[in-house]
């Protein structure tokens, strides 16, 4: 209960900040909910009024029925005209708010939690179910305006009418039912929604959609995705069926007590302790029962269903309040490095997962050096990345900057530290001024240094190629837009990621993939250039890389294997020694010169 409340109070909050005034006019809206009552009450007077022949009466009646009427009129043309325009604006503050939650929290490891990719996901699907909430809230509270004005009036007629309550109250436990199946119904459609709809992107992926049409994959995607989506629906409607044949069996029951309000009236009347009038309010207001208690019992159930989405945004912003309490850090991030970066048996395992990506890691990187880390696939390279940029925090052991616990430090602080290139790198379609400037948001528009980044990356020329120059829109599905090579697009990746001006760490994830081993040998090795001499920050270079031409430049080198270094030195320092290095960078060697005789270390 004290969560509903909770949920309510966000809306009403929201409300309230997205629109005072909005809100404050929607107060007037239950006083045309009285109508039913008032109704009936001047209906009871036309009819007395016009069996006594009493004028006066009638009058009174007339006038009070076209008064009610004017106040209906005024009351809902005006609460639903200010209910719909506020009821866009708090789903437009709910929807803004849940991107800005999801996207604000500090790692990645709620990627990796199916429990928050559920919850995440009903929110998704329940934006609009968000945006009537409020719709819902005040509509339900105009029904028990009428709900409880109609029993009051029906009391005063009679208080034994009331007993037609208990037959229209059997909707109470109806819908808390209906809302207990429909709950399990969720949380089991749950993972099959987030699977059709991760189907249903690859049917309209670009990515994907070579790679589909290559393996004849269409058919079978989309077979899964029908298959999926149904199967999603299914727990859903299973519901909906059983609770239609409940409401069937409630309609009736009231239906046999309403028969019998009726009865006691007439018989009222036959005993002459009722008028006319009154028997033809009560039997006005008895019809008006069911709709008067079961209406917002029925909307308690919608309701209910609304406050749980708000519940689920209160349970996300709870949960980003937590993460960021925990994860965001108070120490301010160094301005420079002396020492480096030391690990100090750092283990690590992703959430969910039981297997060790790192084990036992302790290295030291020293201050303003080029490091690159070597390694086969999986064996945790892009892991040390994603531990040294705080998108994951060590499960075990610390990582230290300078001596300092880099879980201690402010965590935005430090990311406005670093800088990095992936090669799952983000293809921003904005402006290519703003897809390589969005690396350094001060200097977003300046268009040097865009330009001078973008040729350190080696990628000046794709500007030369863009028919709007660093104007032109990129991504083919906007207007005007021009679509990049994947090369080009990586090479814009390049140039985000050197447009800082004094990062502390930079990364550089295997972010050259698609540049041949000639052309990324002579980019790394230009950038190890600069990025030695500016060791007055003690800048630290990490480089990933699968080519050993590149790799070889690098003042260390990182082993990985398995989750652990397995050796660590200069590039003549492990070839001597002979081991993995040594055994790789030879099979490369060998690969590149297919004629020549195997090189020996
Ligand atoms: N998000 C994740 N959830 C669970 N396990 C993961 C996740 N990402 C990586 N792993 C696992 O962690 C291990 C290390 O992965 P990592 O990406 O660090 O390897 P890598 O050395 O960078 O490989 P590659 O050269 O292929 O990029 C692998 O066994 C991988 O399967």
């Amino acid at each position: 209960m004290r969560e509903q409340w909770r949920a309510v109070l966000l809306l009403v909050r929201t409300a309230w900040r997205t629109d005072p005034w909005r809100s404050a006019g929607l107060l007037l809206e239950p006083i045309s909910f009285l109508r039913f009552p008032l109704f009936a009450w001047f209906l009871g007077f036309m009819v007395d009024g016009a069996l006594r022949h009493d004028a006066r009466l009638l009058a009174t009646g007339a006038a009070g029925i076209t008064a009610t009427r004017v106040l209906w009129f005024l009351g809902r043309w005006t609460g639903s005209w200010i209910r719909n325009r506020l009821t866009e604006e708090v789903g437009f503050a709910l929807d803004r708010e849940i991107a800005s939650l999801s996207s604000g929290l500090p790692g990645l490891e709620h990627h990796e939690r199916p429990e928050y990719q559920d919850r995440l996901e009903m929110l998704r699907q329940q934006q609009g179910v968000l945006g009537s909430s409020l719709n819902t809230l005040i509509y339900t509270g105009n029904t028990v305006v009428t709900g409880v004005s109609t029993l009051a009036a029906l009391a005063f007629v009679s208080p034994w009418l009331l007993l037609l309550v208990p037959f229209a109250l059997t909707a109470l436990p109806i819908a808390a039912v209906q809302q207990r199946w429909l709950r399990e119904a969720e949380g089991l459609s749950a993972p099959l929604h987030r699977r059709a709809r991760h189907l249903q992107a690859l049917t309209v992926d670009r990515g994907a959609g070579m790679e589909l049409r290559v393996f004849g994959l269409e058919n079978e995607v989309l077979d899964r995705f029908r298959h999926a989506a149904a199967e999603a629906q299914r727990p859903v409607l299973r519901v909906a069926r059983r609770g239609a044949l409940l409401d069937a069996a409630g309609d009736l029951l009231f239906l046999a007590g309403f028969a019998g309000a009726v009865a006691f009236m007439l018989w009222r009347a036959r005993q002459g302790q009722a008028t006319a009038g009154q028997v033809v309010m009560a039997v006005y207001l008895a019809q008006q029962v069911r709709s008067g208690v079961v209406e917002p019992i029925r909307l308690a159930g919608f309701l209910g269903e609304m406050l749980r989405a708000a519940g689920r945004m209160l349970w996300l912003q709870d949960y980003a309040r937590e993460m960021s309490a925990a994860r965001a850090g108070t120490v301010a991030a160094p301005e420079r490095l002396v020492d480096g970066i030391v690990f100090d048996r750092v283990s690590f395992r992703y959430p969910g997962t039981d297997r060790w990506a790192l084990r036992d890691v302790s290295l030291r990187i020293p201050a303003g050096s080029v490091v690159a880390l070597v390694g086969e696939n999986g064996a945790g390279k892009t892991t040390i990345v994603k531990l040294l940029s705080r998108m994951y925090e060590p499960t075990e052991g610390r990582i230290l900057v300078d001596g300092v616990d880099l879980a201690t430090l402010e965590v935005g602080a430090w990311r406005r530290r670093l800088s990095a290139a992936f090669q799952d790198f983000a293809r921003f379609e904005f402006a290519a001024q703003h897809t390589v400037g969005a690396g350094d948001l001060a200097r977003v528009d300046d268009r040097p240094s865009v330009r001078a980044a973008l040729e350190r990356a080696g990628g000046g020329h794709v500007l030369d190629t863009l028919p709007g120059g660093v104007d032109t829109q990129l991504g083919a599905r906007w207007d005007g837009g021009v679509d990049l090579s994947t090369g080009q697009w990586q090479k814009l990746a390049l140039g985000r990621a050197l447009m800082r001006m004094d990062p502390l760490v930079v990364f550089f994830d295997e972010p050259t993939a698609s540049l041949d081993a000639l052309a990324e040998h002579a980019l790394f090795a230009r950038y190890a250039r600069e990025a030695r001499s500016g060791t007055e920050r003690g800048a630290i270079t990490l480089l990933v890389s699968h080519r050993f031409s590149t790799v070889r430049s690098a003042d260390l080198i990182l082993v990985i294997s398995g989750g652990g270094v397995s050796e660590l030195g200069g590039h003549d320092e492990l070839l001597r020694h002979g081991g993995l290095y040594a055994q790789l960078y030879l099979m490369q060697a060998n690969a590149y010169q297919p004629d020549a005789e195997p090189v020996a270390p």
